[in-house]
This record gives structure tokens, sequence and C-alpha cells, in this order.
């Protein structure tokens, strides 16, 4: 039992964060199949909530609008969730209040991918995310190294460089099963 929260640690939601296109989605999805729990994407959850692509909510509300929903929605999950897979956008961590409950109330993996291997996967992000829109590879290198600092608040990093998302999951469900985490 968790003295904080008041939840058995194995019906903790865990939540998924890191930076666009590492794998959050992608990897939580497996892990949720593979552990037989329920999974949450909070950028589909918006998606289909509001019935809107996050690029048009960006296009026709601005940022602002989205990371408020973002955050309450992130919030009510936390708080109101158990035994979730959770999986971030990679804005989200960049709130206090996002970082502050997850953090309380959840097992948070960071999924961490070098500037490297994120530079490759980058032609097949930039479509669906408005964050990278209009800013050039310096700009988006530097991004990509601010944030980390809000992404050094975590309970366990994966480091996912040459791993296939199969070979990510298997890691995580390993470390759960085994009581490592
Ligand atoms: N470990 C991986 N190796 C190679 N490609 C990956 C890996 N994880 C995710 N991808 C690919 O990168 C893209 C972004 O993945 P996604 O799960 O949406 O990332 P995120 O939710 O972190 O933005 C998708 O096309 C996905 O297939
Ligand atoms: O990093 C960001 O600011 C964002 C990341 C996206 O999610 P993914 O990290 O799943 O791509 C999505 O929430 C939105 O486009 C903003
Ligand atoms: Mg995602």
């Amino acid at each position: 039992m968790n003295k904080e929260t008041g939840i058995p640690v194995n019906k903790k939601n865990i939540v998924l964060i890191g930076f666009m296109g590492v794998g959050k989605t992608t990897v939580g999805q497996l892990i949720a199949t593979k552990l037989g729990r329920d999974f949450i994407d909070i950028d589909q959850y918006i998606e289909e909530k509001y019935n809107m692509p996050i690029p048009q909510m960006f296009k026709e509300f601005g940022e602002q609008h989205f990371r408020q929903i973002e955050k309450e929605t992130v919030i009510d999950i936390c708080k109101n969730q158990h035994n979730k897979i959770v999986s971030l956008g990679g804005g989200a961590f960049q709130q206090a209040e996002i970082r502050q409950t997850c953090l309380t109330s959840s097992l948070v993996l960071l999924l961490d991918l070098s500037w490297n291997s994120w530079k490759e996967r980058m032609d097949i992000l930039v479509d669906n995310r408005p964050v990278l829109h209009n800013r050039t590879l310096d700009e988006i290198h530097e991004l990509f190294q601010q944030r980390q600092l809000a992404y050094s608040k975590h309970h366990l990093k994966i480091r996912t460089d040459n791993q296939t998302p199969e070979e990510v999951a298997d890691f995580i469900v390993k470390k759960l099963q085994h009581n490592n985490i």
C-alpha cells in the first residue's frame, strides 16, 4: 500500500512519459494488452471527447486551450481511475500540476530516446504534431533538451534506442512482474 495515496502498488496506474515520438502510445497499448489492463492514451481520449483531432484543436483554439484540457484530463484520470496504462502527450509533463499528480498517484515511466535516434524518426512524426510545425531542426533540438528537465522527474527510465516497441514493452512487463519497479 502506498502511504500517500492509499492505492495498492499493483493497482496503481502506470503513466508513460517522454518526448513526442518516443513510442508512448505504441508501447502503452502493447503493455496494456500484455498485462490485460485497460489502455488510455490522453491524446486519443481528448480527440474522442471533443470530437476533434489535436492538430485541428491547436489550429482553431490554440495551444493554451489544449494544455488546459490536457491538464484537466490527466488529473481527472489519475485521481479517479486505477489499474490503467496511461500514455501522456510529450508536452504534458511541462505542467507542474500534471507532474505532481502523476508522481504521487502513479508509477511514472520515462521512455528515453537519444536525439540522434529521434532525428531518424522525425519525418513520420511531423504531420500530426503541431508543436513541430514551423520549427527548424535546431529549434526542435532545443525543445528536446529543454523538456529533459521535466522528464527527469520519474520513477523509472527505459532507454529505447535500437529497441522495437515489442522489446520495450516486454522489458517493462518483466520489471513489473518481478516487482523490480
Ligand atoms: N521503438 C520504436 N522503434 C521504431 N519506431 C517506433 C518505436 N516506437 C514507436 N515507433 C514509431 O514512432 C512513431 C511514433 O510512435 P508513438 O507511439 O505515436 O509515439 P508517442 O506517443 O511517444 O508520440 C510511430 O510511427 C511508431 O510506429
Ligand atoms: O509534445 C507535445 O507538446 C505534444 C505531443 C503530442 O503527443 P505525443 O507525445 O504522443 O506525440 C500531443 O500531445 C500534442 O501534439 C503535443
Ligand atoms: Mg502519443
